[in-house]
């Protein structure tokens, strides 16, 4: 482990780094803050939660001039959350050395965004649909950009946004550093981005795996109508204390956050059909443990840092392998803990097989538990928090009501009572899941089952269907490239009806 110090940091920002609680650098910190403070281009993969962003953010920050009041560095991100969330923990590295900075992203009012613009801030991050928004209306000047950062640099060049990073790329200095992040990095996708840099420097931090190894990883198999049932089941062994719950298309999510609520649960669902309002306030509550679960598409799948996340559960087996990566990544970070499960139909095996190639980790087969053991779950939950209450010995005048009780009852059948009103009982509220195809079958490749070829080979993004998704996308997206009005969508599934290949799109 390195400390900051010895990282060639300014005074300035190594005070800031000490508020932010940070002590020594992570290793993909150490690894490229180096040359990126040299001023080399830097193509930096780590796991998630391992520190990108102030891997980047760091010598982002070191490098602004203060006296000069021009845009001088640009991060895209993939989603308006992590454009803010970006933008927050800059404003935090750059906090001493009173940077100013500016977040531009979709489903703001663009009025409020051209006003804040001509304050002079010195950095800007954004989605790519409202920065192109910007340079169409002249009110971005990037000519003085020397920074050029993408996180989730595999996504950002993908076929989704690859037309529109271009765009913005002529509006940039071609004498530029250029930083480019990601936790994934599948090979086709790392030759578009060596395109953009100028001999870069790859700092790929060694991991056995792809995932992260402190999140326990297991999958359920069940069949499609069976799914929620389990799901609510795991939830009451488990109890999580904030849990993320991925579905495929947007009608799932809104499907199942409305059936966690009816069976009791505090859940809310997030995805790109919602108003930008209710997707800051849905993730706000989250964060402020107001709900304990949420439902997401994979628009909260990438980036998003929120502590406390001990359970990601994939309702839907994701599409493709880099996006497990990243879902599941939500918890374990920071070197904390986690726990994911993944549901897979029958059907759907031989993608869980191509997950495990990518990731080089096994999942744990898990048995759906039963209705007695989801019980038992609650039931301890119940003591846990009796318990809790005894510890806090806080009891006041509820000690004088229980000398009462107690000169009437058994203390055994009064403490039975209490367990009981404290248990949260199985649920049998009918609900409705509309039930989603599985993805197209897809044979598994390994001859001798789970344990046969690990190696690389084949197609990777299950046979083409990412292409294909994104080609129908990019038609719908570059038409409109003027107008800034793609307004909340991403690429995930519509409301996913009789479709197994839900359409993807991206945001801006
Ligand atoms: N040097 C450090 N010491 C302690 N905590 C850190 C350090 N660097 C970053 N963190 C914290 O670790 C968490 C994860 O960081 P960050 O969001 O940058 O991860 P990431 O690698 O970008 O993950 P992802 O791939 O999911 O985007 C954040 O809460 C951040 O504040
Ligand atoms: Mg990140």
């Amino acid at each position: 482990m390195t400390n900051f110090s010895e990282l060639n940091i300014s005074e300035s920002t190594l005070r800031s780094v000490k508020r932010m609680g940070f002590e020594e650098a992570t290793p993909i910190q150490e690894g490229t803050i180096r040359f990126a403070i040299e001023g080399r281009d830097v193509l930096g993969q780590a796991q998630t939660g391992t520190g990108k962003t102030a891997a980047f953010g760091i010598p982002l920050i070191e490098k602004i001039d203060p006296k000069n009041p021009n845009i001088q560095a640009l991060v895209i991100a993939p989603t308006r959350e992590l454009a803010i969330q970006v933008s927050e923990e800059l404003y935090k590295i750059g906090y001493d050395k009173r940077v100013k900075l500016l977040s531009v992203y979709g489903g703001q009012e663009i009025g409020r965004q051209i006003r804040a613009l001509k304050n002079k801030p010195q950095i800007i991050v954004g989605t790519p649909g409202r920065i192109i928004d910007h340079i169409n209306r002249r009110t971005l000047k990037l000519e003085d950009v020397q920074t050029l950062v993408l996180d989730e640099a595999d996504e950002m060049l993908n076929m989704g946004f690859i037309d529109d990073i271009n765009a913005i790329l002529e509006n940039v200095p071609s004498e530029r550093q250029t930083l480019l992040f990601s936790a994934t990095m599948p090979p086709a996708i790392r030759k578009i981005a060596e395109t953009f840099m100028r001999d870069p420097e790859i700092v790929k931090i060694k991991a056995k795996e792809l995932t992260v190894d402190n999140i326990d990883q297991y999958f359920v198999k069940a069949a499609e109508r069976e799914k929620f049932d389990v799901l609510s089941r795991l939830i009451n062994v488990h109890q999580p204390e904030l849990a993320i719950i991925f579905g495929r298309t947007k009608r799932r999510v809104d499907e199942l956050a409305q059936a966690l609520s009816i069976r009791g649960y505090l859940a809310e669902g997030i995805h790109g059909d919602l108003s930008q309002a209710k997707r800051i306030s849905v993730l706000r509550q989250f964060k402020e443990n107001k709900i304990d679960i949420l439902v997401a598409t994979d628009v909260a799948a990438r980036g998003l840092d929120i502590s406390g996340v001990t359970h990601v559960y994939n309702f839907d087996i994701p599409q493709d392998p880099e996006s497990y990566v990243h879902r599941i990544g939500r918890t374990g970070r920071a070197g904390k803990s986690g726990l994911a499960v993944t549901f897979v139909t029958p059907r759907e095996m031989g993608y869980l097989r191509i997950v495990e190639e990518t990731t080089k980790k096994r999942m744990t087969p898990l048995r759906p538990p039963t209705s007695d053991e989801a019980l038992v779950g609650q039931q301890r939950l119940a003591i846990e928090t009796l318990e809790g209450l005894i510890a806090n010995n806080n009891l006041g005048d509820y000690r004088t009501l229980a000398a009462e009780v107690l000169e009437n009852h058994e203390a055994l059948d009064v403490v039975a009572a209490a367990l009981r009103s404290l248990t949260k009982e199985p649920d049998d509220t009918p609900v409705t899941i509309t039930e989603e195809r599985p993805l197209p079958m897809r044979r598994e490749r390994s001859s001798n089952g789970r344990g046969g070829d690990r190696g690389r080979g084949g197609n990777r993004n299950f046979g083409g269907r990412r292409d294909s998704s994104r080609g129908g996308e990019r038609r719908g997206g570059s038409n409109r490239r003027d107008g800034g009005r793609r307004e909340g969508t991403r690429r995930e599934g519509g409301n996913g009806q009789g479709r197994s290949r839900a359409p993807r799109r991206r945001e801006d």
